[in-house]
C-alpha cells in the first residue's frame, strides 16, 4: 500500500528506521565498549569527554565518582540499550574516529538510499533526529556503503541539541530550527512513543515496521505504517482548494 503526504520536509530516525538495530548493537556497541576505558583515562580534558563525564556523575548523583564507576555505568547503559545523552556523546567520539579510520562502515536498509536521493532531488528537505549524537550521525552518513551521503541531509538533531525523543517539546524545537511548518514535516520512526510525541507537536508521522526489529512486534499504534520507504509517496505541491 502507498501512503501519500503533502510535506516540505522529512525527519529520519536511524536505528530501526533507516538502518538495522542489530548492526548498531552487534557492531557499533562492542566497538565503543572496548574503548571507553582508554577514552576516559587519556582524553578527559577534551570538551566533549569532560562534558559527558560531568553529565554521568550528575545522573549517578555521585559528584566524586571515579573513572571505573563511570565506565561501569556506561557499560550498564549499553547492556540495557539506554539512550542516555553522555553515553551517546562518548560513543560518538569513538565511532567518528572508527569511521574515519575505516574500521566501520554504516548500514542502511536497501530501500532507503535510493528514496532519500529521490526525495532530495525533488526538493524535500531531509533531516535526521536520532538518539545517536550528531557526531555519530555525521560519521554514519559520511561513511556508508554508497559513499558520503551527508549532502542529502540539511540538519542533524540529537538528544543534546533537541531533547529527548519522547517529548513533544523536542519536536517543537526542531520545527523552530528548520523553519518548516509542523504540519508539513513528516517523521519516520520505528518507535510508537516517538511518533506520539511528534504528532503531539503537530507533525505528520509514519511508523516503519521492519522484520526482526525490536519494536516491530509493537506495530505503529494508530500511526500510518510502512514496511519500506518505497511505500511513502511525498509531494511538495500544495493542494489547491
Ligand atoms: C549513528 S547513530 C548510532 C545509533 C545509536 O546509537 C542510536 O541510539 C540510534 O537511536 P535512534 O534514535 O536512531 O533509534
Ligand atoms: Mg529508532
Amino acid at each position: 500500500m502507498t501512503l501519500r503526504f503533502e510535506a516540505d520536509g522529512v525527519v529520519l530516525d536511524i536505528e530501526g528506521t533507516t538502518s538495522s538495530t542489530g548492526f548498531v548493537t552487534d557492531v557499533l556497541y562492542p566497538y565503543s565498549r572496548k574503548r571507553f576505558a582508554t577514552l576516559l583515562a587519556e582524553r578527559g580534558g577534551e570538551p566533549d569527554v569532560a562534558r559527558a563525564v560531568a553529565q554521568v556523575r550528575e545522573l549517578l548523583d555521585a559528584p566524586e565518582a571515579d573513572l571505573a564507576t563511570i565506565e561501569r555505568a556506561l557499560g550498564g547503559w549499553l547492556d540495557e540499550d539506554r539512550k542516555v545523552t553522555p553515553l551517546k556523546t562518548l560513543q560518538g567520539v569513538i565511532w567518528s574516529e572508527g569511521f574515519a579510520r575505516g574500521d566501520l562502515v554504516s548500514h542502511f536498509y536497501p530501500d532507503v538510499v535510493p528514496v532519500l536521493r529521490r526525495w532530495h532531488r525533488e526538493g524535500l528537505r531531509l533531516h535526521v533526529y536520532s538518539s545517536g549524537s550528531v557526531a555519530a550521525q555525521l560519521a554514519w552518513f559520511g561513511h556508508t556503503p554508497d559513499g558520503d551521503l551527508r549532502g542529502l541531509v540539511d540538519a542533524f538533531f540529537d538528544t543534546e541539541n533537541a531533547g529527548p525523543k519522547t517529548a513533544a517539546d523536542s519536536y517543537r524545537a526542531i520545527t523552530a530550527a528548520t523553519g518548516l511548518p509542523a504540519g508539513r514535516t513528516l517523521f519516520l520512526s520505528d518507535r510508537p512513543s516517538e511518533l506520539d510525541a511528534a504528532r503531539e507537536a503537530g507533525w505528520l508521522t509514519v511508523g516503519l515496521v521492519r522484520p526482526g526489529e525490536p519494536y516491530s512486534a509493537q506495530g505503529t499504534g494508530d500511526h500510518p505504517r510502512a514496511d519500506t520507504f518505497d511505500e511513502i509517496d511525498i509531494t511538495t505541491e500544495k493542494e489547491t482548494p
